[in-house]
């Protein structure tokens, strides 16, 4: 039985249109076919250059937050790895949706949409593993498992139709003269005409952009504030590059803080988000004089390769200036944390521009500090600080 023949089981309750799409792009040609189509804009150095300031402005937004949950001594609140999360679904709404979904307001509820936005995220992608790696019952009768799972994924085809519908509706009446005046969702419904590719790549952003760019955010911002002396090195060039904080941020500043992006390399070196990367070969390979059959599943472990001696020198050493120096010894694909080739992270243009804008505007104005025990990194889904990330936020002197 296919899923077409689920399809027409459970109809009622579940839109598989959409869903059997999701799983079985994940692979093959279909995977191929619709990655051609939403590539080339979302790659597109100037399609990222478009968001410098929507993110900015989000972000400002998240400080403001920060700003107000903080305490006397300036700790934030104990949740504040589900604060990220919202930082980070507001950063995506805007970009994968042309909206600003609410969930940096103050009131956002425990049932509100925002935050059954994260939780449904969180759960697609913890659960699309199990549908994927365990036996694959789901493919023959609906279990439970799959019948929550499509129900999660209507409640993000429903928000993001409803957004698309609201794009569409405004392209009909936008005066377009160049691709430069349309968003990257406008780019997408313009070229396709399909709505349903713009949200396929809604819901693949969406799904994929929250949870990974939140647990490196945590990562970051937990390594900066127990590494103060290279936390202040990246506040200082900060301030170098951007001495008026009233003036908006351009692409071009970003580009001229290279310590800071240095400083998220090395986190990313040496506690990968994402640990590593497989693939099933698709037909038999000699890879390092070794052959390797077709069907066998290769892993990259980039969290292993770029802890190695034999790939990078001291590698115990946090050290953000390698990446600056010409002649350390740094394999370049020691690490990888968007992954590499063909399937490389979709998002990374936007994860990089998320991530610069955040410290540029945080620690241009603050110094964040950690004042309890260390924290474990654990695998849960991510790797990332296993425990509550309470952090310390204190104006820095002028
Ligand atoms: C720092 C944060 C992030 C990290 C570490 C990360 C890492 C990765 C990795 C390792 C892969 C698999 C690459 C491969 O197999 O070669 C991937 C895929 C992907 N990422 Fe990211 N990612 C991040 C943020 C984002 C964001 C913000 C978005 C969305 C805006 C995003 C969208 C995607 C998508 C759609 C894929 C699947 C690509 C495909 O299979 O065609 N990621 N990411």
């Amino acid at each position: 039985m296919t899923l077409d023949a689920i399809r027409i089981k459970t109809d009622e309750i579940v839109d598989f249109d959409i869903v059997s799409k999701m799983l079985d792009l994940s692979h093959g040609e279909k995977w191929r076919q619709f990655r051609s189509k939403v590539q080339r804009p979302i790659l597109q150095p100037q399609t990222v250059k478009k968001y410098v300031t929507p993110i900015e402005l989000v972000t400002e937004d998240f400080i403001r937050y920060m700003e107000n949950a903080r305490d006397d001594n300036g700790d934030l609140p104990h949740e504040f790895d589900n604060d990220i999360h919202r930082w980070s679904l507001e950063c995506i709404g805007r970009v994968a949706l042309d909206t600003r979904l609410g969930c940096l307001s103050p009131n956002v509820t425990s049932d509100s949409e925002p935050q059954r936005i994260i939780d449904a995220a969180k759960y697609a992608l913890r659960n699309v593993a199990v549908l994927e790696l365990k036996a694959p019952y789901w493919r023959y009768i609906p279990t439970p498992l799959w019948t929550k799972y499509v129900n999660n994924m209507n409640f993000f085809v429903e928000l993001c139709s409803r957004y698309i519908n609201e794009a569409l509706e405004r392209l009909k009446s936008k005066k377009v003269t160049s691709e430069n005046d349309l968003s990257l969702l406008e780019r997408v419904l313009q070229s396709e005409g399909d709505p349903k590719i713009a949200t396929i790549m809604a819901l693949d952003l969406i799904l994929v952009g929250i949870d990974t760019i939140s647990m490196a955010v945590c990562s970051i911002l937990y390594q900066a504030a127990t590494r103060l002396k290279q936390q202040d090195k990246m506040a200082e060039e900060i301030r170098r590059v951007l001495p008026d904080p009233s003036k908006p941020l351009t692409y071009a500043d970003l580009d001229k803080l290279h310590y800071t992006k240095a400083f998220v390399r090395e986190v990313f070196r040496m506690y990968s988000t994402v640990i590593g990367n497989g693939r099933t070969l698709q037909e038999d390979d000699i890879i390092c004089g070794y052959h390797i059959p077709k069907g066998v599943q290769v892993v990259f472990p980039t969290i292993v390769t770029g802890n190695m001696e034999q790939f990078v020198s001291n590698p115990e050493e946090f050290r953000p200036e390698r990446w600056l120096e010409s002649d350390g010894r740094l394999h370049s694909f020691a690490s990888l944390p968007y992954g590499f080739g063909a399937r490389i992270c979709l998002g990374r243009r936007f994860a990089d521009l998320e991530i610069q804008v955040l410290l540029a505007k945080l620690l241009r104005r603050y110094r964040l500090e950690y004042h309890h025990e260390p924290l474990e990194y654990a695998v849960t889904f991510m790797y990332a600080p296993d425990g509550p990330l309470r952090l310390r936020m204190l104006e820095r002197p002028t």
